[in-house]
Formats: C-alpha cells, sequence, structure tokens
C-alpha cells in the first residue's frame, strides 16, 4: 500500500469483479481501492499448500478486517505489521477498502491472513457492508486520544452483529497507546467494555509496535485452532492465550 489512499477520490469498490484469490494483492497497484476485489470468497482450506501472491506457500487462508472510525489507526496498524513501519505525516483517509497478505507460521501451518483495510469514513460503510459477511476476524480499533471513537464501538458492534457471521472472531483494540499526555480513554474502560461483549481486549501503537505482532497473531491462531483441531486436542482460549502473552510480555510488547 503506498502511503494508501494515494489515490484519494479515484474510482470505487461499488463493483467488485474478481475474487481476492485472483492474484492482486491490494496495495500493490498503489490505488488503495478494491474496485477488482470481490467480498465473497471466504475462507480457503487447500489440501496442499499453495502459492500466494508474493510467492509464498501457505496451507490455510482467513480474511481478516480492520474496522473503526476513521483516523483511529487502522491503515498504520496494517503497515507496521506488514512492512514493520510507521505511516507518519499528513492523515489522507481511506477511500472505499483495500487488502494486503501476509502468511505467517502458526504452530508448523502456514497461515495467510488476506488484511482488509476499510474506510472509517461514514460515506463509505455501504461499501464494507458486503465484505463483512465473509470475514473471518474483525479487528475493531478505536483511538485512546479520541473519546467520540471509543463510545462509537457499541455501535460498530451493532453493525457487525448485522452484517458478519455468527461465528466471527472479534477482538477490541485500543490504539494510539503510545500517546500518553493525548490519552481520553483508560485502559480500564476498554477492559471493561471488552468485558461486556465478552471480546479479547488490549491497546496496540502502530507508531510504537506494541502488541501489533500479538493481534494478528492471536486471531491467526484462533482461526487456525478452529479449522484444524485435532479430535483430542484442547480447545485454544482466544482471551486466555492474549491475556497470557500479555502478561508475560509486561505491558510493552512490539
Ligand atoms: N501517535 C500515534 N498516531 C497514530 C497511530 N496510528 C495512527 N496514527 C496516526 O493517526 C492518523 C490516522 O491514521 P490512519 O491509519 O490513516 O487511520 P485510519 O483508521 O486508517 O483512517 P481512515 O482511513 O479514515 O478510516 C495518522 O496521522 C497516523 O499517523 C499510533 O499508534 N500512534
Amino acid at each position: 500500500m503506498s502511503r494508501k489512499k494515494a489515490v484519494k477520490g479515484k474510482g470505487s469498490s461499488k463493483s467488485p469483479k474478481a475474487s481476492p484469490s485472483s492474484g492482486r494483492e491490494g496495495g500493490r497497484t498503489g490505488k488503495g481501492l478494491a474496485a477488482a476485489a470481490s467480498p465473497s470468497s471466504g475462507l480457503v482450506y487447500p489440501s496442499r499448500p499453495s502459492l500466494s501472491n508474493s510467492g509464498e506457500f501457505y496451507d490455510i487462508a482467513f480474511k481478516v478486517m480492520l474496522v473503526g472510525d476513521s483516523g483511529v489507526g487502522k491503515t498504520c496498524l496494517l503497515v507496521r505489521f506488514k512492512d514493520g513501519a510507521f505511516l507518519a505525516g499528513s492523515f489522507i483517509s481511506t477511500v472505499g477498502i483495500d487488502f494486503r497478505n501476509k502468511v505467517m507460521s502458526i504452530d508448523t501451518v502456514k497461515v495467510k491472513l488476506q488484511i482488509w483495510d476499510t474506510a472509517g469514513q461514514e460515506r463509505f460503510r455501504s461499501v464494507t457492508h458486503a465484505y463483512y459477511r465473509d470475514a473471518n476476524a474483525l479487528l475493531l480499533l478505536y483511538d485512546v486520544t479520541n473519546k467520540a471513537s471509543f463510545d462509537n464501538i457499541r455501535a460498530w458492534l451493532t453493525e457487525i452483529h448485522e452484517y458478519a457471521q455468527q461465528d466471527v472472531v472479534v477482538m477490541l483494540l485500543g490504539n494510539k497507546a503510545d500517546s500518553t499526555h493525548d490519552r481520553a480513554v483508560k485502559r480500564e474502560e476498554g477492559e471493561k467494555l471488552a468485558k461486556e461483549f465478552g471480546v479479547p481486549f488490549m491497546e496496540t501503537s502502530a507508531k510504537s509496535g506494541l502488541n501489533v505482532e500479538l493481534a494478528f497473531t492471536a486471531v491467526a491462531k484462533e482461526l487456525k485452532h478452529r479449522t484444524m483441531k485435532e479430535p483430542d486436542e484442547p480447545k485454544f482460549q482466544l482471551k486466555e492465550y492474549v491475556d497470557k502473552e500479555m502478561r508475560t510480555a509486561g505491558c510493552c510488547r512490539s
């Protein structure tokens, strides 16, 4: 993805035409829009390893969507995870939807995450709704320096329940945790809301890298275990895994 959104205003995702598995990797076009990608190809579970667009083999693939208000840091979180970099500088809103792939090794299994970066702006909501249906996991972000983005989480969860699959994995992320001076939402408030809705929670920072790898790894583990669970294997507990990893790493894992 270029400084995403570089083509602000060009095209739209309203008429997706081809499947994401058709070879295009989001962002490589630099267009920041998914005009050529379909919202409806869902989970891929090949019987033998497949080759991703970047030339990496993978065993299973899942769709993960980043959602939340405009400006909470969805694109920056994705860029940090994919490229290990932070997009500082002026903020340009995402237009429509875009995706990038990353292959991770989870317990010897190659898991490809196809990560969809959605536009937080209200005017793109109808575009992104179409993509919820096939998402295997949703990372729902708010900005710890923006109380309104936190207050809107309930509305986002309502939307998720309306448009996403019933068994979609949801994780709540309080991003920009590095901004200690501007903080408007306490960590405990995030924890309380997540508990109320029964979803795992962590604070992240696309700027420092705090918990970014952990958020995606946790989701990949949960999805991999759901798909490939051996009969006598104990059920993977996502929340317990996240809590344990956070405890092990203290507050500041990157
Ligand atoms: N301090 C700090 N700033 C961040 C962080 N993540 C993102 N930002 C800044 O917040 C602004 C918005 O980030 P984006 O990633 O573009 O936000 P978005 O959620 O993708 O916004 P939309 O595309 O409009 O939905 C940018 O100026 C980023 O540099 C973070 O972890 N810490």
